[in-house]
């Protein structure tokens, strides 16, 4: 596994179920702070995701499929677990379709338990998969941007886009990774960065706005990010700021990759304009931690997401292989 534990004698994943308890790593306190969260009740899981205790598409879905096994361990009507983890962030298709595929599960008589460990070990043995085929995209001295983070800590383990980078990393390859910042939580700066640094990868966090000035001055070679939801038409919501580096990536003559499991693919939806774009709470942009960085008087707006159009990504990588947007109808099952 490619997360250690603070002292690094450990190897462990971003979420895990152990004695009835959802256990997650709280990336919240990341990089200063490792702690574990425990999440004893349907609530407690629902808070978990919601508050960001745990992020990133994948690793959602994780939670909420063993927060569905603890709920029925618990004899707790599986229709209200349901409903609870599905009001918890409107986003990322993995949440709704591991919730599927864990009633699915519950209905037809299955352990849940048994079944919610089967859901995490094939997504994340899908996610080791895209970097098995993103890592052929990397050539030696690649210089690589990534938005938010869509690592480890977003799937469980390995990542979507730190996959193929990490694959490229450990077969020797030399890769330097841009890290933008990603505010307002700082996914990027506080937890890619903390994810480079484990891996022993050379990187540098960058202010969101900075990605331009390098894609213009020839410093970055390729763009790799993950997604949250992929519509039928190849648009993609990934994380607010992520339309913004593909339009620029794509004025630069820059490749932008996508990198996404067959759980966060929404084929009920034609374009991105239909997806959900959560906006979260506007403290996040007028503080920066616990300091207030606004006037008292001032408001903001707060949207998480954003939709890439389909003509601003050269690639989408997945489990089953790196397909242009146009052809990604070829993954529906
Ligand atoms: C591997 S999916 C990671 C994806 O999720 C992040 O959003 P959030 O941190 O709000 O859950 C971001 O969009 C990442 O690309």
């Amino acid at each position: 596994m490619r997360i250690k534990s603070e002292d690094g004698t450990k190897e462990m994943r971003a979420v895990w179920f152990e004695d009835g308890i959802v256990k997650l790593i709280d990336q919240r306190q990341l990089p200063a702070n490792f702690e574990i969260f425990e999440a004893k009740t349907t609530e407690e899981v629902a808070y978990a995701i919601k508050e960001m205790v745990v992020r990133g598409a994948p690793a959602i879905g994780i939670t909420a499929a063993y927060g569905m096994a603890q709920a029925s361990l618990q004899g707790r009507n599986v229709d209200e677990a349901f409903e609870i983890l599905r009001n918890t962030r409107p986003t990322a298709h993995d949440l709704f379709y591991a919730l599927r595929s864990m009633m699915d599960a519950i209905n037809s008589g299955e352990d849940p338990v048994k079944k919610a460990e089967e859901y995490a070990n094939d997504i994340i043995g899908r996610c080791e998969k895209i970097g098995e085929y993103g890592e052929k995209l990397i050539k030696d001295g690649y210089r690589i941007l990534t938005h938010c983070n869509a690592g480890a800590l977003a799937v469980g383990d390995w990542g979507t886009a730190t996959a193929p980078i990490r694959k490229a990393h450990r077969n020797g390859k030399k890769i330097f990774v841009w890290v933008d910042e990603t505010r307002p939580r700082l996914q990027g700066a506080r937890l890619t960065a903390w994810e480079m640094v484990q891996e022993g990868i050379e990187h540098a966090i960058i202010a969101d706005n900075a990605a331009g000035y390098f894609m213009r001055k020839g410093e970055i070679d390729m763009v790799i990010v993950g997604a949250d939801r992929i519509t039928s038409n190849g648009d993609v919501a990934n994380k607010i700021g992520t339309y913004e580096k593909a339009v620029v990536a794509k004025e630069n003559g820059i490749p932008f990759y996508v990198a996404a499991p067959i759980s966060t693919f929404d084929f009920s939806l034609e374009n991105g304009d239909q997806i959900p774009i959560e906006e979260r709470r506007e403290e996040e942009v007028l503080f920066c931690r616990e300091c207030r960085i606004a006037p008292q008087e001032s408001h903001a707006r707060n949207p998480a997401f954003d939709v890439t159009p389909a003509k601003y990504i050269t690639g989408i990588i997945t489990e089953k292989g790196v397909f242009k947007p146009e052809e990604i109808w070829k993954l529906k099952s």
